[in-house]
Order: structure tokens, then C-alpha cells, then sequence
């Protein structure tokens, strides 16, 4: 996919759920990988667009992963005139602690929220009013698959999230976009990822709904359209509410 189709996604969510104003200063949540690799080029020529003014800095959560490749972040910053901020942290030293794992693996859950943590008092110190994460349209099909089974209920992330704690926005830009279009966006615009790290990669339940959603495509290629038009057709859902009930 073209750079130009991924701004055109992500024009939409931002006309949709009014994400991006005049005068935001935005931390982009950089991980490493290629989703938010590939908002931040994004943003960065998204910022060019007509009547778009705001700024962008970078913050990445240093884990303390040891064979995390730093290196190739920092030269992405300079190469993309980011001004990124690294911050280190025992993260993973707190997750190895074994009253913090489960089942001898550490806690996606745990480390997430200590993540979010650092991320949200960083962006505060920098001065920014909005973070923008990553995310797209199939975490958040996989996300509501998640919640169904472990959760008892029908609910995925917003695009738009009003942190009142922080008094700060998370943003997620890229919720139109498949993750297929980002990897072929990344290729094709040779945008570069860290090679990824984490002991738990690749043996998460999130990857279980990955491929269990891989194979429902397969079978109903059609599935994929609709399962992402449905989480905005607000119009139709029908559940079983309290007035129901009661007659
Ligand atoms: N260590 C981190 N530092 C800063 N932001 C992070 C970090 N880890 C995750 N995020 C943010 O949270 C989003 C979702 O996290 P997740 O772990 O699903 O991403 P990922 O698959 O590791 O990488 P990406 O989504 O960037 O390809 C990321 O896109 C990024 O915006």
C-alpha cells in the first residue's frame, strides 16, 4: 500500500473522531515495531497537510530488554529528524520478580500498564496534550474477540480516549488500517523495525486470536471488511438490554 492510502485512512479517523486539532503537542508511543514506526513517518507527513498544525516528539519505553536493538531507533530519529526520547527502566526487572509472573512467564497485562505509566508522565513532562499509539483496525477486531472470551463483554479500545487523571488524549490514528496494508506500507517505504525481543512474543493469547482470525478470513474473506465496518455501525447493534427483559 502507498504512503498516500495510509494518510487517507488515517485523514478519515482523524475527520471521524476528531483526533489531531491546531496546536496539539502529540508524543507518539514508539515502540520499535512496525505499526508505530510506520504512524510516526505518517504523522510526520501528515503535519504537511493543509490547515494541520501540531507538533510531534517520540517517546520509547525502554523495557530493559538487553539485546534491544537502541541503535536502530536512534538512527531512524535522526534519519526522520525525530526528536525521540528514550527512557529507561526496570520494567523487566519488576516483571521477573516471581511473585509478578504467572505460570513462570511474565504478565503482558502488567507490563502494559507500568508502560503506560512511564509513557504518560513523560509526555506530560515534554509538554504534549495527546499520545498517539500504534494500534490498528485488527488489534482492535482482536481485542473485542479477547474481551468476548475472557471478559463477558463486547467492547475494543476507542480511537479517542480522554485520560481525566493525566488531562491527556491517547489517540489511535491508524484503527482503518489493516495490519496486512501496514506491513506492505513498511515495505514498500523501506521504514524499519526492531527485531522483537520480548520472551512472551509470539505465545500470547493475542496471538492465538491472531491466527484464530487468519484462518476465519480464509474462510470468509468478506469477514475482514465487515468485522472493522462493524465496530462503527453503532446504529445496529441489538443486545439483550434491561428493558427487554423486563417485559
Ligand atoms: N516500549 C514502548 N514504548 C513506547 N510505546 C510503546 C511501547 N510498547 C508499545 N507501545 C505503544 O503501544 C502500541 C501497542 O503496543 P504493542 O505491544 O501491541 O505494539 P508492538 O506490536 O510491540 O509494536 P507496534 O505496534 O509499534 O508494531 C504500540 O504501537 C506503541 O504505540
Amino acid at each position: 500500500m502507498k504512503i498516500q492510502n495510509i494518510l487517507r485512512q488515517i485523514r478519515k479517523a482523524d475527520q471521524d473522531f476528531n483526533l489531531i486539532e491546531d496546536g496539539d503537542k502529540i508524543a507518539i508511543a514508539l515502540s520499535g515495531g512496525k505499526d508505530s514506526m510506520l504512524l510516526f513517518v505518517s504523522l510526520k507527513m501528515y503535519q504537511n497537510f493543509k490547515g494541520k498544525n501540531f507538533d510531534l516528539i517520540g517517546i520509547h519505553v525502554d523495557v530493559g530488554f538487553e539485546e534491544f536493538e537502541h541503535e536502530l531507533m536512534k538512527e531512524f530519529a535522526r534519519q526522520y529528524d525525530l526528536e525521540l526520547y528514550i527512557e529507561k527502566t526496570k520494567i523487566f526487572s519488576i516483571l521477573s520478580l516471581e511473585k509478578n509472573q504467572k505460570n513462570g512467564k511474565i504478565q503482558c497485562s502488567l507490563c502494559s500498564t507500568l508502560k503506560k505509566g512511564v509513557l504518560f508522565e513523560k509526555a506530560k513532562e515534554y509538554g504534549c496534550n495527546k499520545i498517539a499509539l500504534g494500534h490498528h483496525g485488527d488489534d482492535a477486531i482482536e481485542t473485542l474477540l479477547l474481551n468476548m472470551i475472557h471478559g463477558s463483554k463486547i467492547a475494543t479500545f476507542s480511537p479517542k480516549q480522554y485520560m481525566s487523571r493525566m488531562d491527556m488524549d491517547m489517540i489511535r490514528p491508524m484503527v482503518y488500517l489493516k495490519e496486512e496494508e501496514i506491513v506492505e506500507a513498511c515495505k514498500a517505504n523501506q521504514i524499519p523495525s526492531v527485531r522483537r525481543v520480548c520472551p512472551n512474543d509470539g505465545y500470547t493469547q493475542r496471538q492465538e486470536a491472531k491466527e484464530l482470525m487468519e484462518k476465519f478470513y480464509k474462510l470468509y474473506p468478506m469477514a475482514h471488511d465487515n468485522f472493522l465496518n462493524s465496530l462503527s455501525n453503532e446504529e445496529q447493534v441489538s443486545l439483550w438490554n434491561k428493558d427487554l427483559r423486563s417485559k
